[in-house]
């Protein structure tokens, strides 16, 4: 039965794992984090919530955010106009990667790599006028949570080594699959991945999707059903970049990680979960958080295969 003590339990066999992995160290302010931490949360469809561990402590939600920035793209968007400019296939590549990108004419493989969530935000910076202010609103109103931020430190970091997705982003430039000013697109693109959530809070957020749409605390649609199901096939094929497939076999949830150590993850219809652990492993993914994401699938029986 799940409780606050069976997640402990799981806790306990997953913490020898802490140490064989890295943190991000691609920027001081991620480098710095304790990498002696570990939460889990788990938010059912009906809105109850079991935690155990490291679940309220904020961490920087990173690459989770770009779930949130496509979210708000289909909202606003019709799906021709944002699939003729983002591809919705497994990349095989690293999540920064940009071989692919030159090979496939600046359209991005899909919208949870770098390239992808670039073009998103280059859409988003298009249509809204504060776009960081509407995320964080969106964020808010879905984590139930009045008081998520963005970490500055982080975002400013990020833009001062922007090298790599500046190069992407031009790439994307070139090929005519980018409108907007590279720098500002940056800007907005940098402070959604540094918003700071807590495993309760992204578990929170992600309940739509387990939920045909409809928040936990709201009774109003954030999207259609249709849209719903077509985001969770998106995570489950292209959640975890090059590590998608092994994910898949592993853990059998669609789900989003980021290089801050999170992965929140959906079984539609039952439950939201989402694991934090601050190393990663060479994918880039929460080491700590996949056996414990795969341990969870497998004492509780949730796999949507
Ligand atoms: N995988 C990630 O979480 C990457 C996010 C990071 N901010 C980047 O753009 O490189």
């Amino acid at each position: 039965m799940l409780s606050n003590a069976s997640l402990e339990e799981l806790l306990v066999e997953i913490r020898p794992l802490i140490g064989e992995g890295n943190v991000a160290s691609y920027i001081p302010a991620l480098a710095n984090v304790n990498p002696n931490q570990l939460g889990i949360a788990v938010c059912m469809a009906n809105g109850d919530v079991f935690t155990a561990g490291d679940a309220d402590t904020r961490f920087s939600i990173q690459s989770i955010s770009k779930v949130f920035a496509l979210t708000a793209a289909l909202t606003r968007f019709s799906e021709d106009e944002l699939w003729t400019r983002v591809g919705r296939e497994p990349s095989g590549q690293a999540y920064n990667s940009l071989i692919q990108l030159e090979f496939e004419k600046g359209k991005p493989r899909n919208p949870f790599i770098n390239a992808g969530a670039l073009v998103v935000a280059d859409m988003l910076q298009s249509r809204l006028s504060a776009p960081k202010q509407r995320m964080l609103e969106l964020l808010r109103k879905l984590a139930n949570s009045t008081d998520i931020y963005i970490d500055h430190n982080v975002a400013d970091s990020e833009f001062e080594h922007m090298a790599r997705n500046a190069a992407i982003a031009y790439l994307m430039k070139s090929h005519g699959n980018f409108t907007n000013s590279v720098e500002t697109v940056l800007q907005s693109y940098f402070s959604y991945c540094a918003i700071n959530m807590n495993c309760v809070e992204l578990a929170t957020a992600f309940s739509f999707l387990a939920r045909k749409g409809i928040p936990c605390h709201r009774n109003k649609s954030l999207v259609s059903e249709r849209c719903t199901r077509r985001l969770n096939a998106l995570l489950a094929t292209c959640g975890l970049y090059d590590e998608s497939g092994d994910f898949a076999f592993r853990v059998g949830m669609p789900a989003k990680s980021g290089v801050g150590g999170g992965i929140a993850a959906v079984i539609p219809g039952e439950l939201t979960v989402c694991v934090w652990s601050p190393e990663l492993n060479d994918s880039g993914n929460s080491l700590a958080g996949t056996a414990l994401l795969e341990l969870f699938s497998e004492r509780f029986g949730h796999s949507i295969f």
